[in-house]
């Protein structure tokens, strides 16, 4: 298993915004964590990363406690993440902004960055290579050396997930990736996920609210209202989950059933006991 939550409690002060909360992320699989606002979904990305301490459970990522680690260990360990907010250095190109994400990975030392020695040139050569990949899947590699506030707020949010991809992450943490994207852009960025997966064999966890993208790429679903874990399973059970379709997600999810249906919907297997 990839990444395992067990018993996970946060508190802020007397709001307890994540309570007893436990789920399985299999590796190389595809997870959303859903609910409505408030539910905790982002404290759960902020736990997982270390920016928060849990105050009780574990957080467990291939067999390794993330608990005791920083964020920058955990980040080297191999979990990435994007935020809600968009945070790209708005000075700086598009190509430049995903360079910097892995500065921190050069393998040459800063002697030879600043002798500009033949192994400084080689791990500039390696990670431009990587970042023009990452720019052309997510169709960014035509305005490399454009400033990145220029573009739009869908290719801002991809561009964003691409300099994530930078850290040659083994789990990534997507915060709301379609957050004001219009649909060609949202049914864009279900294909570019699923390519990130078949290409690097990763595990993706989407914090999602569009039903659509989340309806049709995750194999698993969590569902958090206040902190607390509302149901789970299989796309299929979540979503005829009466609690899920009375309470929380019952238009948005009735809304997208014909067209997640008609694609194919992800996780059309066994159907997981709802809790
Ligand atoms: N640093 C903090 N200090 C105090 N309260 C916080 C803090 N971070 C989050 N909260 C509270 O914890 C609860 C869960 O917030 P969180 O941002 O995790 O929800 P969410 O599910 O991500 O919501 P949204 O979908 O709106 O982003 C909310 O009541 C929020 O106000």
């Amino acid at each position: 298993m990839s990444l395992e939550l067990q018993h996970v409690t946060k508190r802020f002060g007397g709001l307890r915004a994540v309570g007893d909360v436990s789920f399985t992320v299999p590796e190389r699989s595809i997870f959303g964590l859903i609910g409505p606002n408030g539910a905790g979904k982002t404290t759960v990305f902020n736990l997982i990363t270390g920016v928060y301490k849990h105050d009780e459970g574990s957080i467990r990522f291939q067999g390794t406690d993330l608990g005791p680690l920083k964020p920058s260990q955990i980040a080297r360990f191999g979990v990435a993440r994007t935020f809600q907010n968009i945070r790209l250095f708005g000075q700086l190109t598009v190509l430049e902004n995903a360079l910097v994400a892995c500065e921190s990975q050069r393998r040459s030392g800063l002697v030879a960055a600043l002798l500009r020695t033949p192994a400084f040139y080689r791990d500039e050569a390696a990670m431009t290579r990587r970042a023009m990949e990452l720019l052309e899947v997510f169709n960014l590699d035509g305005v490399a050396d454009e400033i990145s506030t220029s573009l739009s707020y869908g290719d801002q949010r991809r561009l964003e997930i691409a300099r994530a991809m930078m850290l040659e992450p083994k789990l990534l943490l997507l915060d709301e990736p379609a957050a004001g994207m219009n649909y060609g852009e949202a049914e864009g960025l279900k294909k570019q996920i699923l390519w990130l997966r078949e290409r690097f064999g990763l595990t993706v966890v989407l914090v999602e609210h569009n039903m659509q993208v989340v309806m049709s790429v995750c194999e698993h679903l969590h569902v958090l209202d206040h902190g607390e874990t509302l149901a789970q399973g299989t796309p299929e059970v979540v979503r005829r989950h009466p609690r899920v379709l009375a309470a929380y997600l019952g238009e948005d999810v009735e809304e997208e059933r014909g067209s997640a249906d008609s694609a194919g919907a992800a996780g059309g297997g066994a159907a997981e006991e709802a809790s």
